[in-house]
């Protein structure tokens, strides 16, 4: 029958696979368990960080605003009742707009919004009259502003920071008014702009309407942004961190907060891949580092599961091919240490041990005569092979009861089978440790003496044949009589055969001769 395929895996290849597959799940579910809590941390410490970034760049550009304006306010001040006078216009925002270096340019308006002067001058939009485009009504003029970014009359991109310019009477005059150009280097551009890194980080910065009025890509100032959860909020003057997708569509981790003063929002934001790759980077390095440990327990496993598995291992090999003649004393040899192996050893052991008693019991029945318990025929050729292969010379006694048939027929068949176990026990106390005695039929016995000369052999047959002689024999027979036969074999070249033919001979002319007596062969 073919062997199952299962039936071929062994105890140590089980524990193995079991062991290194839990030892592999076990650490799969570590690194896995250690990098969805890292990830998670570090995503939100990421998103914090951004939150409070944006949150100071909206801090500083909310403190360059106020300056911004308290600046202006300083220079409405000093020209206030002098809107009429050019030089000092002149002057004034030509200091302004050096001094403070926050502007682009310095201009001063009148109520019929004309340009009176203009820093810096070669900026040719003196006695222009400007239609502000993001002013719906001009008292908005009268009191301090952040204009929404528009496109200036020089073509200029930008916003612009005003305040009103009273007379004594507390009359309104003008504004003067500072503009920052968005696509422009300036100040505010090179606060936001210094905190770009090269990591794929960056802010922006939105007004009310969405609109980006700084961003590291000049091209995109200007663009308005829909479908940005961060601007959404941000422009609701809410501060917080969101992860989203930016319009590449990439995924990002991003902080924003409000600039109040001017109702716009910094948004600082993180690509989500760039904050992942120092964890993927920073798991390998743990994975690396912990190979030689886990190398350690995958040795310390396989020498553990040969060391559990080895007694049943050997017990199965011996098991195998218990046929052989060692298996025995090699089971016994085998270290069972643990409870399990040491009972299949003890009942492999007692299984061996019962087998051989059964086997032993049936070799000595078929070799036994079971009436008499002496060797049948089978025991005895077996007997003669042994003499003949080591040429053991021995002498052979056939013996036979007189007149048996007899004794059967006057006593009965169970008292004839008495007399032949007693005659048995009569020639067994009467033989040596190494003469053997069967029975080879009805009432023929055979003894075989070793190492015994005819003459002795003689000797002790006759002793046999008076004992029975002057022994009582049970249920009423009383006295009974046996022929004897003897022969020598002396070895080769005479066959053992023949040296049995000249025995039965010797007893036949015994018989002929009246029985009751021993004849020795003569020898050839
Ligand atoms: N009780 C009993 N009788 C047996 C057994 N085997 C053989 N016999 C009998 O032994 C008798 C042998 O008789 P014979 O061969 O004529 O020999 P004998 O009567 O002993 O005569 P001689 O050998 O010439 O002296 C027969 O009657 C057999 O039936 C046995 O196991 N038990």
């Amino acid at each position: 029958m073919p062997t199952p395929l299962f039936a071929k895996l062994r105890l140590r290849g089980l524990i193995l696979i079991l062991a290194i597959a839990s030892v592999l799940m076990t650490l799969g579910n570590s690194f896995y368990a250690t990098y969805q809590i890292q990830r998670q941390l570090l995503i939100t410490n990421t998103l914090e960080a951004n939150r409070v970034y944006a949150s100071k760049l909206a801090n500083i550009t909310d403190v360059f605003l106020s300056t911004a304006q308290s600046q202006l306010a300083y220079s409405a001040s000093q020209l206030s009742s002098k809107i009429d006078k050019p030089k000092q216009l002149a002057s004034e925002i030509n200091r302004l707009y050096k001094q403070s270096a926050m502007f682009n340019s310095v201009v001063v308006i009148d109520i019929h919004n004309k340009i009176l002067e203009v820093a810096p001058i070669s900026l040719p939009v003196k006695g222009q009259v400007v239609a502000h485009p993001t002013i719906s009504h001009l008292d908005e003029l009268k009191k301090p502003l952040i204009t929404k970014p528009f496109i200036s009359k020089a073509d200029n991109y930008l916003i612009s920071i005003s305040h009103p310019i009273f007379d004594e009477n507390k009359q309104y005059q003008g504004h003067i008014s500072g503009t920052i150009y968005l696509e422009h280097d300036n100040l505010l551009n090179t606060i936001l702009g210094e905190h770009y890194y090269n990591d794929g980080s960056y802010l922006y910065v939105v007004d009310g309407d969405k609109t980006l009025i700084y961003h590291p890509d000049p091209q995109r100032v200007g663009e308005k942004v829909f479908d940005n959860p961060a601007i959404d909020a941000v422009v609701k003057q809410h501060s917080d961190a969101y992860a989203i997708k930016n319009s590449a569509d990439i995924d990002m981790l991003a902080g924003f907060a409000p600039i109040t003063r001017a109702g716009w929002g910094v948004v600082s934001q993180r690509p989500t891949k760039a904050t992942l790759t120092e964890l993927d980077d920073h798991i390998w390095q743990v994975f690396l580092r912990s190979i030689p440990l886990i190398l350690l327990i995958l040795i310390a496993i396989w020498l553990s599961a040969r060391f559990i598995s080895k007694p049943l291992q050997e017990l199965a090999n011996q098991a195998r091919v218990m046929d052989n003649k060692d298996s025995q004393q090699k089971i016994i040899n085998i270290h069972s240490w643990f409870y399990e192996a040491a009972q299949l050893k003890r009942a492999i052991l007692k299984g061996m041990g019962l087998l051989h008693d059964k086997i032993s019991q049936l070799h000595t029945d078929s070799h036994t005569d079971p009436m008499t318990a002496l060797l049948n025929r089978r025991g005895l050729q077996q007997l003669l092979e042994q003499y003949e292969s080591e040429t053991q010379t021995f002498s052979v006694i056939a013996t036979d009861i007189d007149f048996f048939k007899h004794i059967n027929d006057n006593y009965g068949h169970d008292a004839g089978d008495n007399v032949l176990k007693e005659l048995a026990v009569l020639m067994q106390n009467n033989a040596r440790q190494q003469d053997a005695i069967c029975r080879t039929g009805g009432e023929e016995f055979i003894l075989l003496l070793p190492s015994t000369s005819a003459d002795e052999a003689f000797i002790i047959a006759e002793r046999l044949r008076n004992q029975v002689a002057q022994h009582t024999m049970p249920d009423d027979v009383g006295v009974v009589h046996i022929s004897l036969g003897v022969a020598y074999w002396p070895g080769s070249p005479t066959s053992i055969s023949q040296t049995f033919k000249r025995a039965d001979q010797a007893l036949y002319q015994a018989k002929r001769q009246g029985r009751n007596r021993t004849i020795a062969a003569e020898q050839p």
